[in-house]
C-alpha cells in the first residue's frame, strides 16, 4: 500500500502530470468565467444600457399594437406583462399609434423624474411659454359642431367661462362648425392683436348682411381693410364725426335732451311710471335723425320708422348666425336663400327711407360740385347728408356708399342707449353712488338753470367715473365686432392661421381679478384721483379696458357717443329723483342680457320720476 502511495505522489510530482490535471481544470474555469462575464454582460447591458436601442416590447398586433393586452386596470396589466416578459425596468409599448414607455423600476423612474427630468420638462415648457409654430391651444371638440355646444346664448359669457376652465388665460382657438375662431380673453395678447399686429387682424368677416344689405359692404364699420375702408372711416372721422363736429351737434342734443326731460316732468307731474329704456332708444334715435336729417321728421312717424328698422337689422348683424358656421350649408342653398331673402327685405325698407331723404336734399340744396378739387366745403352746422352730398365727387361716393355710411350711424343709435340703461340701473342698486353723482351734478348748475348744459360739465369728474365704470361692467359690445387674421401671425407665442376669426373677450378682461380690484363690484371710485384705475381710459391705450375697441378698427364713433351720454346721464339725474314702482324693489331688478352687436338687458327699465326742482 505504502508502494502504491508512495507510486502515486511521484507520478502526481511527475510535470506530465501536472499538465494532465491543470487542463480540465482550466478548460472548466475558462467556461465559467466565460458564462459569468456574459451573464453579467446582458445585466449590466440592461442595467447600464449604452447602446441606441429602444427599450424592450412584448410581440404586438399589426394594428392595435399592444392594445388589446391593457386591461381595466391598466396599472394591473402593465404591471403584469412587464413581470411576464422580465421587462422590470422599461417596456416601450405601442398603445394603437401611440407609443408608450411603461416604467416599472424605482431605478428608471429616478432617470425619467430626476437625472432626465429635463427632457419631459421641456415639452412642458414648450407648452407654457410657446414660442413655436403651434396654433393656440383648443378644448376638446365634437366632430361637425366643432366647440359650437359650447357657446351659450351669450357668447362672451360662455367663452370667458371656457377660457377660464382650461387656463386658456390669453389665446384659445376654437372651431365653430367649420370656422376657426380665435378668443382673445387677456390683456397682453389684445394688445399683441389690436396694436402689436394691428395690420393683420384689422379686416372684418364677409356675410350676406353685409353683401346685401351694406352695399358691398360699402360702410366704413364691415368694410373689409384697404383703400376704400380708408376713404371711408376718413370720411367717417373728418367730416361726420370729428371733436369739431360733435361739438357744432351740441345745441341739438341739448334741444333733444329738453325735449326728453319736459316729457319725464310730465309723468312726475301725473305720478306715473316712465319706461326708461324706450325712451332712451327713443332720444338717441331723435337725435340721429336729427343729425342725419338736420330735422326731426317726429311727427311724421319716420323717426319712428328708422328706430323700428334698426331693431330688425340688429340680429343679422352679430355675426353668430349659423350659415356663417357652415358654410357648406349655404352652398346648399336653402340657408343662404333666406337669409339672402331675409338681407334683401331689409335692404328695401333701408332704401324707401333713405332714397327720399337724400333725393329731398338734392333738390332742396341743388349740389353742385365745386370747380376746384371737385368739393363744396361741408359747413359746420350741416346735417350728416348734406355732408356726404358735399364732398361725394372728392370720396367718390355713390348713393349707395352714402346709404351705406348713414346705416352705420344708425347702428351707434343703440349703443349709447343701451349705456345709458345699464347707468340708471346700477345708480338705482347703489344709492350712495346716485347721491354722489347727484350732488357733483347739481351743484355744477347755476340755481335757476333749467337743464344742464355741456358747459355746465367740464369739471365733472364723477359723472364721468360713473359712465367709465357702467362701460367696465357692462360693455355693450362685449366681444368688439369681429376682427380676421389677414395672413398668419405670430401672437404671443402661437402661430394663428390667416383666415381666422378673432374675437377679443373685453367683457372677461374687464371682470379679471388679475387686472382690477373688487371686479364685480360697481366702484365709480376706482376711476377718480387716489383710485387703483384712475388713469385707465377707454381711448385704447389701457387693453385691460377696451369698450371702444383699440387700433385701426376702434369705434369711429366715440365722441358723439360720449357726449351724448354724459348730458343725458347729467340732466336724468339732476332733474329728477328715481323711484322703484310700487312693490317692486331695485334689488328685483333683472340684469339678464340679450345677445346681439349691442348688449342689452332683457327688461325695461320702468320708474317713477320725483322732480327734484
Ligand atoms: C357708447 C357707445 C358706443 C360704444 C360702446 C361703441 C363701441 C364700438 C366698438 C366696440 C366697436 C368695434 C371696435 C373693434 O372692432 O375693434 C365700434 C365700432 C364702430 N363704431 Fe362705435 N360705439 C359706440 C357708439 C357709436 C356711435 C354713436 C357711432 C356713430 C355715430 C359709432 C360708430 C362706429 C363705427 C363706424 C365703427 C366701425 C369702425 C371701423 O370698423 O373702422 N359708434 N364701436
Amino acid at each position: 500500500m505504502a508502494n502504491l502511495a508512495d507510486e502515486f505522489m511521484l507520478e502526481m510530482m511527475a510535470p506530465r502530470a501536472w499538465i494532465l490535471l491543470l487542463v480540465p481544470l482550466l478548460l472548466l474555469l475558462v467556461r465559467y468565467s466565460l458564462a459569468a462575464f456574459s451573464t453579467n454582460r446582458a445585466r449590466r447591458k440592461r442595467q447600464q444600457p449604452d447602446h441606441d436601442l429602444p427599450p424592450p416590447s412584448p410581440p404586438a398586433l399589426p394594428i392595435l399594437g399592444h392594445l388589446h393586452l391593457v386591461g381595466s386596470l391598466p396599472h394591473v396589466s402593465l404591471g403584469e406583462l412587464a413581470k411576464k416578459h422580465g421587462y422590470d425596468d422599461l417596456m416601450l409599448l405601442r398603445l394603437g399609434t401611440m407609443p408608450v414607455l411603461v416604467v416599472s423600476s424605482p431605478r428608471a423612474a429616478k432617470a425619467v423624474l430626476c437625472t432626465h427630468d429635463h427632457v419631459t420638462n421641456r415639452a412642458r415648457r414648450k407648452r407654457q411659454q410657446p414660442d413655436h409654430d403651434l396654433p393656440p391651444p383648443s378644448p376638446p371638440a365634437l366632430p361637425i359642431l366643432g366647440h359650437l355646444h359650447l357657446v351659450g346664448s351669450l357668447p362672451h359669457v360662455s367663452l370667458g367661462e371656457l377660457a377660464k376652465k382650461h387656463g386658456y388665460d390669453d389665446l384659445m382657438l376654437l372651431r365653430l362648425g367649420a370656422m376657426p375662431v380665435l378668443v382673445v380673453s387677456s390683456p397682453r395678447a389684445a394688445k399683441a392683436v389690436l396694436c402689436t399686429h394691428d395690420h393683420v387682424f384689422a379686416t372684418r368677416p364677409q356675410s350676406v348682411f353685409g353683401e346685401v344689405v351694406l352695399y358691398g359692404p360699402s360702410d366704413v364699420g364691415f368694410a373689409p381693410y384697404g383703400d376704400f375702408w380708408r376713404q371711408m372711416r376718413k370720411l367717417f372721422t373728418t367730416h361726420l364725426l370729428s371733436a369739431k363736429k360733435v361739438r357744432s351737434f351740441r345745441f341739438a342734443r341739448e334741444e333733444e335732451v329738453s325735449l326728453v326731460m319736459t316729457r319725464i316732468g310730465e309723468a312726475a307731474a301725473a305720478g306715473v311710471a316712465v319706461d326708461v329704456s324706450a325712451l332712451l332708444s327713443s332720444f338717441m334715435n331723435d337725435l340721429v335723425c336729427l343729425a342725419v336729417m338736420g330735422k326731426s321728421f317726429r311727427s311724421e312717424g319716420r323717426n319712428k320708422q328708422f328706430a323700428e328698422l334698426v331693431v330688425d337689422t340688429s340680429p343679422l348683424m352679430s355675426g353668430f348666425n349659423v350659415e356663417e358656421f357652415f358654410p357648406f350649408l349655404g352652398r346648399l342653398g336653402v340657408l343662404s336663400k333666406v337669409v339672402r331673402a331675409k338681407s334683401e327685405r331689409l335692404r328695401r325698407r333701408w332704401d324707401e327711407l333713405l332714397d327720399r331723404l337724400i333725393q329731398d336734399h338734392e333738390n332742396k340744396y341743388q349740389y353742385q360740385p365745386s370747380t376746384a378739387g371737385g368739393t363744396s366745403d361741408p359747413k359746420d352746422n350741416d346735417d350728416f347728408i348734406q355732408v356726404l352730398l358735399s364732398v361725394r365727387e372728392e370720396y367718390g361716393l355713390t348713393r349707395e356708399r352714402m346709404k351705406a355710411i348713414l346705416l352705420d350711424v344708425f347702428f351707434g343709435i343703440d349703443t349709447s342707449a343701451s349705456v345709458l340703461d345699464f347707468t340708471m340701473v346700477e345708480l338705482l342698486r347703489r344709492p350712495q353712488v346716485m347721491d354722489k353723482l347727484q350732488a357733483e351734478v347739481r351743484s355744477s348748475v347755476p340755481e335757476g338753470q333749467g337743464f344742464v348744459t355741456e358747459a355746465n360739465l367740464t369739471d365733472a369728474a364723477y359723472l364721468r367715473a360713473v359712465i367709465k365704470e357702467s362701460l367696465r361692467l357692462h360693455p355693450v359690445a362685449p366681444l368688439l365686432l369681429p376682427h380676421v387674421s389677414m395672413a398668419s401671425c405670430r401672437v404671443d407665442g402661437y402661430m394663428v392661421p390667416a383666415g381666422v376669426r378673432v374675437l377679443i373677450n373685453i367683457w372677461a378682461m374687464a371682470r379679471d381679478a388679475r387686472f382690477w380690484e373688487d371686479p364685480l363690484e360697481f366702484m365709480p371710485e376706482r376711476f377718480v384721483d387716489g383710485g387703483d384705475a384712475a388713469e385707465v381710459d377707454f381711448r385704447g391705450n389701457d387693453f385691460q379696458f377696451l369698450p371702444f375697441g383699440a387700433g385701426r378698427r376702434m369705434c369711429a364713433g366715440i365722441n358723439f357717443a360720449m357726449a351724448t351720454v354724459e348730458l343725458m346721464l347729467a340732466n336724468l339725474v339732476r332733474c329728477f329723483d328715481w323711484e322703484m314702482p310700487e312693490g317692486n324693489e331695485t334689488r328685483d331688478i333683472d340684469m339678464s342680457e340679450v345677445f346681439g352687436t349691442v348688449v342689452h338687458r332683457k327688461q325695461n327699465l320702468l320708474l317713477i320720476p320725483k322732480l327734484h326742482m
